[in-house]
C-alpha cells in the first residue's frame, strides 16, 4: 500500500525554520479538509459504488482501485499501486452536514479573518465532486461562504459604516472617495441589485431567517430557522465567533466577484444587456508597487447585510459559465473567485482606516480530463485551459514544497504561468492563511481522476505557509486618499487590537508644572530629560531594526525578484531556442518535400518503369539478332538463288530425264522468324515462278529490315529522350542543391538571431549591475543615516544648552510661561530637525 500525503516536515524544514526566526515568521503547514460526497439515488443505481473510498480515520483515506480502472491495470503490469492510504488535516465522511463541515473547516480562517489575517479557501476536486455544494451549497442547505458572510455580519453588527467613501483600492489600499463618487457607487450598486430579478432571492431569503436581522441574540439562528430545516441540519450558531470588537472601530463591507474562463478574467458582476448579444469585458491582472497582483477594474460592491452579499452571489452565480457536461449537468467551466474585503475604520466623524484583511473563496472548474467528459469543439478548449491552469496550480505547489527543503536546490515557482496561481501567489508568500478542500465522490468510473486529486493533495498537505508578522510590512500597501494622495497609514495585518489608540493621553503630560517649586522643576526637568534620551535612544534601536528588517526584506526581494527575471529569460532563451529549432525543422522538412514534390512531378512527366525499358531494350536487342539471323538467310537464300541461275550439267541430265512439260517443283522452306512469330511458309512453285517468288521474299525482307530499322530509331528517339529526362532530374537535382544552400543561409540568419538573445542575457548582466549599485546606494544610505544621526546629536546638544539656559532665565520669572515658550522654542528645533531629516530621506 502506498502511503502518501504524511507529513515529511520537522526534520527537513527545522533547519530552515531556525534559520530564519530572527525574522519572526510564522510557519504553519498548508490545512488541506477532504470531504467525501454522498452517492444520489440514481448512481447507486448505476452500481458507481464498489467501495473504492474507504474512511480510515478522522485524517485518513484509503482508496482501492476497482476493477476496471488504469490503477488496477498499471498496478498488475507493476506500475504502481491499487491501493493508496492519503492523511488530511481532517477527512469528512459522506453523512457531514454543512454546519458540520463549516463547523471544522472554516472556523479558524473566519476567526482570524475577522481579526485581520487575510484568508483564501479553495476547493479542488473532479467535475461533479460537490465543490460548488460546499462552498454555496443549495438554497436550504447553505455552504461554507454563505455561513462565512452571516458570521462576518453577526461580528460587525452595530458597528456597520453605512457610508460609500472608503472603497477599496489596488490590491491591499483603500481610497477616500469625495461625494459625487460615493454617490456614483450607490448607483452601480443598484442598478447590480436590480439585475436579479424578485423571484430568485430564495438563497438569500433563507440567510434572511438565519441570521434574523431584527434579532440581536448570538442565537437567533436558531430562533428564526425553520424547524425542519433545523432538525435536518443540525444546525450550529453562526455567530459563536463574535470577538471582542474595539467598540470604537467600525467596518466597512465590500464584494468581488470574478471568474477565470478560458485565461480570461471576467468581472460577473458587469451588468449585461438583456439581449446577452453584447461582450464580456476582459479584465487585466496588475501588480502594485509592493508586488501584489490585483485585477484592475474589478467591480467592488458595498453591501451592508448577509442578505445583500448573497444577492450578489446570485447576480454573479447568473453570469458564471456554465456547461452541461456528461458528468454534471450544471458544471462549472471556470473558476469562480468571491472576495468579501473587510475595511475597519475608527469610529470618529472623519474615520481613518484602521486595515484591511480579504477574505477569498475559489470555486475551482472540475479537474476531469477532456475523454471522460466526451468534451469537443468548445467544451475541449475549457477543459483544456482548466487542465492547464490546474496543473500549473500543481506545479507552485510541488515546488512550494520542493523550495522548503533547504538540502534541495530552490527551483522556480511558476506563479506567472496562470491567471489563478498570479492571483494565489500572494497568499502563499505570507499574505494570509490558506487552506484547500478536496472534494471527492465515491464513483468508481472516476477513480484515477480521483486518484490524481488525492495525489495533488498529498503534496499541498506538505507545504509550509509562511504567515508574516504582523507589524512586517512584507506587502507595504499604498494608500490613496481622495485625490490618489497618500492619506492613510495601516497595516493590513496588524489587528484591530494592536493598534495604539492615538486619542489615549499620557497622566504625565497632564500634570499643571505651575504648581510645582523649583527645585521638583528641576528634577523634573532631569527626568523628563533622561526620559527623553531612553525613549530617544530606544527609538532609534527600533528604527534601526525597522530599517535592518525593512532593508533585508528589500533585499530579499530584490534577489528574488532578480532570480525570478533571470529564470524567466532562462524559460524564454529556452522556449525562443526550441522554436526556432522547431521552426528551423518546419522549414527544412517543408523544402525537402517540396524538392522531392517537384522532382516527383518531373518524373512522372517522363517516367518509363524500369522494366518497361528494360523489356524494351531486350525486345530490339532480339530484332537486331533476328534481323542478323534474317540476313544471313537471305545470304544463304541468294547464294542458293545464284546457283540455281547456272544450272548443274548433272542436274539438267536430271531434270531431262524428267517428264517434260511437268514442272520442276522446288520445295522451297523459308522459314521467316518476324519478331515474335515464327511462320513457316512452303512453297510449291513452278520454276518460272520461283525468280517472281525470290524477289518478292526478297523484298518483304528488305520491307521488313526498314521496318526494323525504323523500330531501332525509334527506340533509340526514345532513349534520347530519356537521356533528355535524366539531365532535367539533374537540373532539378542542382536547383535543390541550391534551395539547400539557401536554407543554409536561412540557418545562419537564425544563427544572429540566437546571437541576439545572448544580448539579452548581457542585460541580464546588467541587472545584476543595477542590483549592485542599489546595495550601493543602501550602504550610502546607511552613512547617511549615520550622519544625520551626528547632527541629530549635536542639535539635541544644543537643545539641552538652551534649555539649561532658558531654564536659568527664567529663575526670576513666572514659570509657566517661560517653560511654555521654551517648550516650543526646542519642539520647533525637534520638528525642524525632523523634517530635514524626512526630507533627506
Ligand atoms: N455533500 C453533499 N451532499 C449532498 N449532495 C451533494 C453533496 N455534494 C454534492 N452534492 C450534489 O452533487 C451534485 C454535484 O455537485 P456540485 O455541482 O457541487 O459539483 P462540482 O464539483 O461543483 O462540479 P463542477 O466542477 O462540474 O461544477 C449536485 O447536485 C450537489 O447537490
Amino acid at each position: 500500500m502506498a502511503d502518501e500525503g504524511k507529513s515529511y516536515v520537522s526534520a527537513e524544514v527545522s533547519d530552515m525554520l531556525e534559520s530564519v526566526s530572527f525574522l519572526n515568521i510564522a510557519y504553519q503547514p498548508l490545512k488541506v479538509f477532504l470531504r467525501v460526497r454522498p452517492f444520489s439515488v440514481a448512481e447507486l443505481e448505476n452500481h458507481e459504488s464498489q467501495g473504492c473510498i474507504t474512511i480510515e480515520d478522522c485524517q485518513t483515506v484509503i482508496l482501492s482501485a476497482p476493477k476496471e480502472s488504469s490503477a488496477v491495470k498499471n498496478s498488475e503490469r507493476g506500475i504502481g499501486h491499487s491501493v493508496h492510504r492519503f492523511t488530511f488535516s481532517q477527512v469528512f465522511g459522506p453523512e457531514t452536514t454543512q454546519s458540520e463541515f463549516f463547523e471544522g473547516s472554516m472556523k479558524e480562517i473566519v476567526r482570524a479573518y475577522v481579526n485581520g489575517v487575510n484568508g483564501l479557501v479553495f476547493t479542488y476536486g473532479v467535475t461533479n465532486a460537490g465543490k460548488t455544494f460546499t462552498i454555496q451549497g443549495t438554497s436550504k442547505d447553505v455552504g461554507i461562504l454563505p455561513r462565512s458572510v452571516d458570521v462576518i455580519f453577526n461580528h460587525i453588527r452595530g458597528r456597520q459604516y453605512l457610508k460609500m467613501n472608503f472603497k477599496p483600492y489596488l490590491s491591499t489600499a483603500v481610497k477616500k472617495l469625495e461625494e459625487a463618487q460615493a454617490k456614483q457607487e450607490e448607483a452601480i450598486k443598484s442598478a447590480v441589485l436590480a439585475s436579479l430579478k424578485e423571484e430568485t432571492e430564495s438563497i438569500s431569503n433563507t440567510i434572511t431567517n438565519m441570521c434574523g436581522v431584527e434579532s440581536t441574540s448570538s442565537n437567533c439562528t436558531l430562533k428564526s430557522l425553520p424547524s425542519d430545516s433545523l432538525a435536518e441540519n443540525n444546525f450550529v450558531p453562526l455567530d459563536i465567533y463574535r470577538t471582542k470588537m474595539h467598540q470604537r472601530m467600525q467596518a466597512s463591507v465590500w464584494i468581488s466577484f470574478c471568474e477565470i474562463y478560458n485565461e480570461y478574467v471576467y468581472d460577473l458582476l458587469n451588468v449585461l444587456s438583456a439581449s446577452k448579444a453584447q461582450k464580456r469585458r476582459v479584465l487585466r491582472i496588475c501588480e502594485d508597487q509592493g508586488g501584489n497582483s490585483y485585477i484592475k477594474d474589478l467591480k467592488w460592491i458595498n453591501v451592508q447585510s448577509a442578505e445583500e452579499a448573497c444577492k450578489i452571489l446570485k447576480i454573479g452565480n447568473k453570469n458564471r459559465s456554465f456547461a452541461c457536461t456528461r458528468m454534471n449537468e450544471q458544471s462549472s467551466r471556470s473558476h469562480s473567485i468571491f472576495s468579501i474585503r473587510l475595511l475597519r475604520l475608527t469610529d470618529e466623524p472623519q474615520p481613518h482606516v484602521l486595515g484591511v484583511s480579504e477574505l477569498s473563496f475559489c470555486d475551482l472548474a472540475g479537474s476531469e480530463r477532456c475523454n471522460k467528459t466526451q468534451a469537443f469543439g468548445d467544451r475541449l478548449k475549457e477543459a483544456g485551459n482548466i487542465n492547464n491552469s490546474l496543473h500549473i496550480l500543481g506545479k507552485c505547489i510541488a515546488a512550494l514544497k520542493q523550495n522548503q527543503n533547504p538540502k534541495m536546490k530552490p527551483s522556480y515557482i511558476p506563479f506567472r504561468e496562470s491567471k489563478l496561481t498570479r492571483l494565489f501567489q500572494p497568499f502563499f508568500c505570507g499574505k494570509g492563511k490558506a487552506c484547500i478542500i478536496v472534494n471527492v465522490n465515491q464513483h468508481a468510473s472516476t477513480y484515477d481522476e480521483t486518484l490524481h486529486v488525492m495525489k495533488f493533495s498529498a503534496v499541498a498537505k506538505q507545504v509550509i505557509q509562511p504567515i508574516l508578522p504582523k507589524n512586517f510590512d512584507y506587502f507595504p500597501p499604498k494608500l490613496a486618499g481622495g485625490n490618489s494622495k497618500p492619506a492613510v497609514h495601516f497595516d493590513a495585518n496588524i489587528a484591530v487590537d494592536d493598534f495604539p489608540d492615538s486619542t489615549e493621553t499620557s497622566t504625565e503630560e497632564e500634570v499643571d508644572i505651575t504648581i510645582l517649586s523649583h527645585e521638583d522643576l528641576l528634577k523634573t526637568t532631569e527626568n523628563l530629560k533622561e526620559k527623553l534620551v531612553a525613549e530617544r535612544q530606544s527609538k532609534l534601536l527600533l528604527e534601526v531594526k525597522i530599517r535592518k528588517e525593512m532593508a533585508e526584506a528589500m533585499f530579499r526581494q530584490l534577489l528574488e525578484t532578480e532570480e525570478a527575471w533571470s529564470n524567466r529569460l532562462e524559460d524564454m532563451k529556452d522556449s525562443y531556442e526550441e522554436k526556432l529549432e522547431s521552426k528551423f525543422e518546419m522549414y527544412k522538412e517543408a523544402i525537402k518535400k517540396h524538392a522531392y514534390v517537384c522532382a516527383m512531378e518531373q518524373i512522372e512527366d517522363h517516367y518509363v518503369p524500369i522494366e518497361e525499358f528494360l523489356a524494351e531494350q531486350e525486345k530490339v536487342e532480339d530484332r537486331e539478332n533476328k534481323i542478323l539471323q534474317l540476313e544471313r538467310q537471305l545470304d544463304e537464300q541468294s547464294g542458293r538463288l545464284l546457283a540455281l541461275g547456272s544450272p548443274n550439267p548433272d542436274i539438267l541430265t536430271t531434270e531431262n530425264n524428267m517428264e517434260l512439260g511437268r514442272n520442276i517443283i522446288w520445295i522451297f522452306k523459308v522459314q521467316f522468324t518476324l519478331g515474335i512469330v515464327y511462320k513457316q511458309a512452303t512453297f510449291l512453285l513452278p520454276l518460272d515462278l520461283m525468280n517472281k517468288t525470290m524477289k518478292r521474299a526478297n523484298e518483304g525482307l528488305q520491307k521488313q529490315c526498314k521496318e526494323k530499322e525504323e523500330l531501332i530509331k525509334a527506340l533509340k528517339l526514345k532513349i534520347q529522350k530519356l537521356n533528355e529526362t535524366l539531365l532535367e532530374a539533374n537540373e532539378g537535382y542542382r536547383k535543390m542543391a541550391e534551395e539547400n544552400s539557401q536554407l543554409k543561409h536561412t540557418i545562419m540568419l537564425k544563427d544572429q538571431e540566437m546571437n541576439s538573445l545572448q544580448n539579452w542575457a548581457t542585460r541580464v548582466l546588467e541587472l545584476e549591475e543595477t542590483v549592485s549599485s542599489l546595495q550601493k546606494e543602501l550602504e550610502e544610505r546607511k552613512k547617511h543615516f549615520s550622519v544625520e544621526e551626528l547632527k541629530q546629536q549635536k542639535a539635541r546638544k544644543g537643545l539641552l544648552a538652551n534649555l539649561k539656559s532658558t531654564v536659568a532665565a527664567t529663575a526670576g520669572t513666572p514659570l509657566g510661561k517661560g517653560w511654555g515658550k521654551h517648550e516650543d522654542a526646542s519642539s520647533a528645533s525637534r520638528k525642524h530637525v525632523l523634517w530635514a531629516h524626512k526630507a533627506k530621506e
